[in-house]
């Protein structure tokens, strides 16, 4: 696991922005799954008003993590926060975009996006294979859209699992640990104070790390790089000393 850690969300962003940059390079083909989020929502805004130009967005693949099942329209809606923020701003064709259908039903479209990664994505030890897998950390430890509630989800036979968001009640699509440790990379994007805590636990491995999905975040590669700002590393004993 690596840790980079910045001052502020905006460092977080242009550097995460050059990571992408260099990742995907000459790539042909590079498939991302996006997050939600606030901290990919400033990320996206940098990568399309200051990066644009130096990525070949025709190579670029865009699939997403998790979504929420709601409308396209809907202001809840991962997918609607990535048109404003990014794809609204960058030249990348229509058929790169697949997006999670928040607006069907969510088993159907669990099943229908598990069937879909299996065709669009090249294969590694026999499941689809992302280039970089973006992700948020909640507050609660939650990543994607498995919930500590709902930990077994992360152990999902499937590609996809149908979740429900704790406090709204909310149902979301989400891949599952098969699919996400089956990453060539996972990153991380992770700011704010309200994360410290949790990101202590789980980088630092304390006792009870394991009740949280992000903490089983761990890909076959082994390439995870947590990029964090400052507020959201202030407790971790690595960042200290
Ligand atoms: O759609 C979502 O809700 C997410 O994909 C989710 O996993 C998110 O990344 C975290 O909740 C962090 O969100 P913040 O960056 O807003 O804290």
């Amino acid at each position: 696991m690596e840790l980079k850690v910045y001052q502020n969300k905006n460092k977080v962003a242009e550097e995460f922005s050059k990571y992408l940059i260099e990742k995907s390079g000459t790539q042909k083909a590079f498939h991302i799954a996006l997050s939600g989020g606030s901290t990919p929502k400033i990320v996206f805004d940098v990568l399309a008003e200051q990066f644009s130009k130096d990525i070949d967005w025709n190579s670029i693949h865009l699939y997403w993590g998790d979504e929420r099942c709601v409308a396209p329209t809907d202001a809840e809606s991962n997918y609607k926060m990535t048109v404003e923020h990014l794809i609204s701003k960058v030249d990348i064709p229509e058929g790169n975009i697949h997006r999670i259908k928040g607006e069907e039903d969510p088993k159907e479209e669990a099943k229908r996006y598990g069937a879909l990664l299996e065709e669009e994505l090249p294969k590694a030890l026999g499941l689809p294979q992302f280039d970089l897998v973006i992700l948020g950390m909640g507050d609660d430890g939650h990543t994607a859209s498995i919930f500590p509630h709902e930990i077994n989800l992360w152990v999902s036979p499937d590609n996809c699992e149908v979740a429900i968001h704790p406090e709204s009640g909310q149902r979301r699509v989400s891949l599952t640990g098969r699919i996400i440790n089956n990453a060539k990379t996972v990153a991380f994007l992770v700011t704010g104070e309200s994360k410290a805590e949790k990101v202590k636990v789980i980088v630092d491995r304390e006792e009870g790390y394991l009740e949280y999905p992000a903490s089983h975040v761990a890909p076959k590669t082994k390439d995870l790089v947590w990029f964090l700002d400052a507020a959201a590393a202030k407790l971790l004993t690595s960042y200290r000393s």
